[in-house]
């Protein structure tokens, strides 16, 4: 399936320069939503994932059925004060701003596999700060799958000591 038919550029949003590549009109169409999840779980089937973590919210679109998909829990990620018990937290820079991001303190076991998802892989500034909380608690990193990675941003050198997958590529 050609995926990228689905994604709509949109030039400057939301800030002048940034071509924002909005996943919405691909997960409107069943067929092409569900083909892209399958995709992105095929990734991950034979890795043993115990637990799967994504960052609000655009994670949750794919993180959410990638986990029904392979029958195991997900774990949210939520930028700061959505959490509403401990947490632990990390600070982080995106293509257009910066904020800081948690995760419940409880929820990821010592040495559970983990796979990270989210919808998109900029600068790699997210996924950065989502794979140091998930370490600090204990949890083994064992494959990272995105939907769309921006490959002029050059997110995946920050990652190279993970297995990555990205469903579709724009440079
Ligand atoms: O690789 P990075 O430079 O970190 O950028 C990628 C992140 O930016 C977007 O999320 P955003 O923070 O805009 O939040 P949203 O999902 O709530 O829209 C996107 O969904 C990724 O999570
Ligand atoms: N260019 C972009 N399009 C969509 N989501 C993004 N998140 C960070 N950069 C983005």
């Amino acid at each position: 399936m050609d995926f990228k038919k689905y994604i709509q550029i949109v030039e400057n949003y939301p800030k002048e320069g940034i071509r924002f590549k909005d996943i919405t009109t691909l997960m409107q169409d069943g067929p092409a939503y569900k083909a892209a999840i399958n995709k992105m779980a095929e990734f991950a089937k034979d890795k043993n994932i115990d637990v799967v973590v994504g960052p609000e919210a655009r994670g949750f679109v794919v993180g959410c059925p990638i986990a029904y998909a392979l029958e195991t829990g997900f774990v949210p990620v939520r930028k700061a004060g959505k959490l509403p018990r401990e947490v632990i937290s990390v600070d982080y820079g995106l293509e257009y701003g910066k904020d800081s991001l948690t995760i419940h303190k409880d929820a990821i076991k010592k040495g559970q596999r983990v796979l990270i998802t989210d919808d998109l892989l900029a600068t790699g500034g997210t996924i950065e700060a989502t794979i140091k909380m998930v370490e600090q608690l204990g949890g083994d990193v064992v494959g990272i799958a995105f939907m769309i990675e921006l490959g002029y941003l050059e997110g995946r050198s920050r990652l190279e000591n993970y297995d990555l997958f990205s469903l579709m590529t724009y440079n």
